[in-house]
């Protein structure tokens, strides 16, 4: 029985009995069962397909099998999924997949129902990916439920997607976004201003971190970003040899978010500014080394104690300087009394993060429409409360991981419609002027979307909203 197959089922388990983290759960396991390399890479490869393409193979499941996914035992399920995994995407000998899949049905599922699997893999190997295509087109009742089956997306979360791109005038781009969200995003660093080290020179430094199979480029958007073209991240971090904290594992969309903030315009001396949702702490990092440079002040603000623990290991190179604290950022005491007002304030809100599912592959299956409502009155609030203490003059940035209309633009309209004395500014120019290379920000909107398929990052929202003085 090939170990890294059984790891890959624990993790499968893991994420749908205790609602873990595939991220979390994987390289757990993996030290639990001591693979090697090959192994490890084999079982990652494994539970990172099987999650994301899961309305693609179970509706093929289905077919091939005759039967409704929900009547399957869910542990024969994810053995199926597996399977499935390792004949359509993965260049495993069929006869090997389907023996491999048997074997562990007999192991970890129903043994009686061993010859379920070898049947139903069987039919699947024997169609190739555009045979399944065009059956579960034949199927499908409908457009959208063709195109969710196939490109494994809820069809709400595809409905949300083309709302959001159709806003833009881009609605023709779906195939690619969702394509994108299908595919392992590369590793993207951040390297903290005010190093004695841009990322052209880290890219230089390479040259020693290639030797160990970890090669960065300073490719991206983000003036800060390097991207990990293989290897493990921490050894590429290592092997620069700089302080703690300077060089970080970051998506380069949540870089450019943060510096639209700090770099919107020139700080005067004696800045105050916010980060009030702050955890873990990936934004505050950046807005740390920003405001150090700029001489401001800076307070994080997080809700729950152990992402504010989070928030202060990832301003450890700068943890003189910044104020972390853990109040409901509703509340006055976030930001320090009623009387408080702050110069700039990141307002980076809990949303659904349907901007980042190419990351989790898991998510997409998570997440419910149900959540939206509670999500974005909360958002309403956080940005209520933020607005009043932004001082005169000050510049409040609102960012979401998610691309949903309802987390977005809407949300700001709102906002501006709730308080008409504050002034929406041009967060795609300040965008366009911050980044390394221009963006392809469309739509004739002030806030900026940024998206996996166009960007190379994840789907962050970006809106600058100023209280004039
Ligand atoms: C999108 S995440 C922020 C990511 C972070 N800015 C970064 O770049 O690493 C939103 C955060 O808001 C926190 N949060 C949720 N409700 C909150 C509240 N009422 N007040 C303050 N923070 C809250 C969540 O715990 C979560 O850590």
């Amino acid at each position: 029985m090939s170990p890294a197959r059984l790891v890959a089922y624990d993790v499968l388990r893991d994420v749908e009995d205790r609602d873990a983290y595939a991220n979390l759960a994987l390289p757990a396991r993996i030290r639990d069962a001591r693979l090697d390399g090959r192994d490890a890479a084999l079982a990652t490869e494994l539970v990172s397909g099987a999650l994301r393409w899961r309305g693609r193979y179970d509706r093929i499941i289905e077919l091939a099998a005759d039967r409704e996914a929900s009547r399957i035992d869910s542990r024969t399920l994810n053995v199926l999924r597996l399977g499935a995994h390792q004949l359509l995407a993965m260049r495993t000998a069929d006869h090997a997949a389907v023996n491999e899949s048997v074997e562990l049905q007999r192991r970890v599922g129903n043994p009686a129902a061993a010859g379920f699997v070898n049947g139903v893999l069987r039919a699947i190997g024997r169609a190739s990916n555009e045979d399944w295509d065009d059956r579960i087109a034949a199927s499908a009742d409908g457009a959208d439920e063709r195109l969710a089956a196939q490109a494994s997306h809820p069809g709400w979360v595809l409905r949300a997607l083309r709302d959001a791109l159709r806003a833009e005038g881009r609605e023709a781009e779906l195939g690619e976004l969702l394509a994108a969200d299908n595919a392992s995003p590369r590793v993207s660093l951040a390297l903290l201003p005010g190093a004695d080290i841009d990322a052209e020179a880290a890219e230089a430094l390479s040259s020693d971190v290639e030797r160990a199979e970890a090669v960065l480029t300073a490719t991206g958007p983000s003036p800060l970003g390097l991207e990990l073209a293989g290897g493990d991240p921490a050894r590429a971090i290592a092997a620069l040899d700089l302080p703690r904290g300077v060089a970080r594992v970051q998506d380069q969309g949540s870089q450019l978010a943060a510096l639209a903030l700090s770099r919107a315009r020139e700080p005067r001396a004696g800045e105050r500014w916010l980060d009030l949702c702050a955890g873990p702490g990936g934004k505050t990092a950046v807005l740390a080394a920003e405001a150090a440079l700029a001489g401001s002040e800076l307070r994080a603000n997080e809700v729950s104690e152990h992402r504010a623990e989070l928030v202060r290991r990832s301003v450890e190179a700068h943890a003189d300087e910044v104020e972390v604290v853990s109040h409901d950022g509703r509340d006055d005491e976030a930001y320090g009394g009623a009387q408080a007002r702050f110069d700039r304030i990141l307002v980076d809100a809990p949303c659904s993060g349907l901007g980042a599912l190419r990351r989790r592959p898991e998510a997409r299956w998570r997440k419910r429409p149900s959540d939206l409502p509670e999500l974005t009155s909360l958002q309403g609030e956080l940005l209520d409360a933020a607005v009043a203490h932004l001082a005169p003059g000050g510049l409040l940035a609102y960012v979401t991981c998610s691309p949903h209309l309802a987390e977005t633009r809407v949300a700001v309209d709102r906002l501006l419609r709730r308080h008409p004395d504050l002034r929406e500014l041009d967060a795609r120019a300040v965008l366009q002027r911050v980044a390394r290379i221009p963006l392809d920000l469309a739509g004739d909107r002030l806030s900026a979307q940024l998206w996996p398929h166009r960007d190379g990052t994840d789907a962050m929202f970006v809106s600058l909203i100023e209280r004039p003085a």
